[in-house]
């Protein structure tokens, strides 16, 4: 990439969103430090490599066909204070446990992607958040502002975008480290998730993972080196929110002159910023990374129907994710017009269901939670549907931390709403527990041993 290739894909990008519609983009106080943000932002290094967007994309392309299943999973939020060697090493280690039962129940690779390394921008119902009469601007992200409850604090400040991209640096580089150097490897996962069926709350995976166990025995008595297995293919995503974050990422790649946003392997728009003609679609329509797009129960067919023909005109394989955010309750209703509409169409997505953000509502005392039932009732539902039509569930979205929190309701160790003072520290929404997760993959992986 030349620099005059990079400025003028910086000003092709902003020249196409101006008559776009934005939504969810902060009012920035001060145009000049904006300014000087994004062009320092432009004079970065990539954080990612557009040949592993494009390997990224031949394992998504494998995920609709049902030979890979796809494990998004991360923060609602990250938090810069966050981004601490313990809770990285602990978010990867849940994705990486995750995975390892996941692929025995699907009997396929499992391509394992964080929410992580980016996701700094949130989109929010309200603008403005009130408490005891006093009413300010509502927390964007780090990204954009801070969390504490005060004036200045949450006044968006355009530094944040690249101390956004220095901590997606950051956090990346040890992600890269821990999934090639070691920390992965197949035996070190498979005796961790031992350690979570060892105890009597969890002794219904014993099971699955006593296979696990006699399925490694087996391998090694075949010669196969499983200590030689210690360097796995991870990836990043988060939600291309913040186009001032996103735009000046996005470089041409030298090898073939199209434009990839390097700020990850794959971004996802959203539900509230996907609308056809708004600039989001827009953007990711001139990235070349496999991209996702958030699907509600609300999604007219014949809308996604022409944002895939925008985003995606040449059909190609892997290119477009479907992620779809139902509920618990209308999935099963809501997702077959969607998937018959779009397989008539004959655009060859992957389907992904996140389980979280259909399933979201206020407890008695007051905590923004998701039930851990609706959780796994929405992926059954899901697998049900795509059973039914013919076509391929190829994977899961979901909201998880490697720490014992306390913010989803349920699972094994039975977290009622009096519980959910105990350790509520997302700052946005609700996140599965190093728990519920583990949970979450076995009863996963036995809906598709069961396929
Ligand atoms: O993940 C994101 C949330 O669902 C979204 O930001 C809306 O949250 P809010 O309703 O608390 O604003
Ligand atoms: C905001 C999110 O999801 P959605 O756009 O599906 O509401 C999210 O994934 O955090
Ligand atoms: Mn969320």
């Amino acid at each position: 990439m030349t620099p005059q290739d990079s400025a003028l894909l910086q000003a092709d990008l902003e020249k196409a969103a101006g008559s776009l519609v934005a939504r969810q983009q902060p009012e920035w106080p001060d145009a000049e430090a904006l300014r000087a943000a994004v062009a320092t932002l432009s004079s970065y290094p990539p954080l990612v490599f557009a040949g592993e967007c494009d390997q990224l994309r031949t394992r998504l392309a494998a995920a609709a066909r049902g030979e890979a299943f796809v494990l998004q999973g991360g923060d609602c939020a990250e938090t810069f204070a966050d981004a601490t060697a313990d809770n990285i090493r602990d978010r990867v280690k849940t994705v990486l446990q995750m995975a390892a039962v996941l692929t025995y129940g699907a009997s396929v690779p499992v391509v394992k992607m964080g929410r992580m390394a980016g996701q700094y921008a949130k989109p929010r119902s309200s603008g403005s958040e009130t408490r005891d009469g006093v009413t300010l601007p509502a927390y964007r992200g780090d990204m954009i502002n801070d969390f504490a409850f005060e004036e200045t604090a949450r006044r968006p400040d355009p530094q944040r975008l690249v101390r956004a991209y220095h901590t997606a640096s950051a956090t990346l580089n040890l992600v890269r480290a821990f999934t090639t150097g070691g920390f992965g490897g197949l035996q070190h996962v498979h005796d961790w998730n031992k350690g979570f069926v060892a105890t009597s709350a969890n002794v219904h995976y014993e099971r699955i993972a006593h296979d696990i166990d006699k399925a490694m025995r087996f391998m090694v008595a075949c010669g196969v080196d499983v200590d030689a297995m210690s360097a796995t293919e991870f990836y990043s995503a988060h939600e291309a929110l913040l186009l001032d974050y996103e735009r000046p990422l996005t470089r041409v790649d030298s090898r073939t002159g199209k434009a990839y946003d390097t700020s990850a392997h794959f971004v996802w728009v959203g539900e509230r910023t996907r609308d056809l003609d708004s600039a989001h679609i827009d953007f990711v329509s001139r990235i070349s990374n496999p991209v996702g797009i958030k699907v509600s129960a609300k999604a007219d067919p014949a809308e996604l129907l022409k944002i895939i023909d925008k985003v995606d005109p040449q059909h190609e394989p892997g290119r477009v994710t479907l992620i779809t955010r139902m509920g618990c309750g209308t999935v099963r209703d809501a997702l077959p017009a969607v998937v018959e509409a779009v397989t008539a169409a004959g655009a060859e997505v992957t389907w992904i269901c996140d389980p979280m953000h259909g399933n979201t509502f206020e407890s008695a005392s007051g905590y923004k939670t998701r039930r851990f039932d609706d959780v796994v009732d929405e992926v059954r539902g899901f697998f049900e549907v795509h059973r039914a039509l013919g076509t391929v569930p190829g994977g899961i979205h979901v909201e998880l931390t490697g720490n014992d929190v306390t913010e989803c309701l349920g699972g094994t160790m039975h977290i009622e709403d009096a519980d959910l003072a105990t350790r509520y520290e997302t700052l946005c929404d609700p996140r599965l527990n190093h728990q519920q997760s583990l949970e979450l993959a076995f009863l996963v992986a036995e809906m598709l041993s069961a396929e």
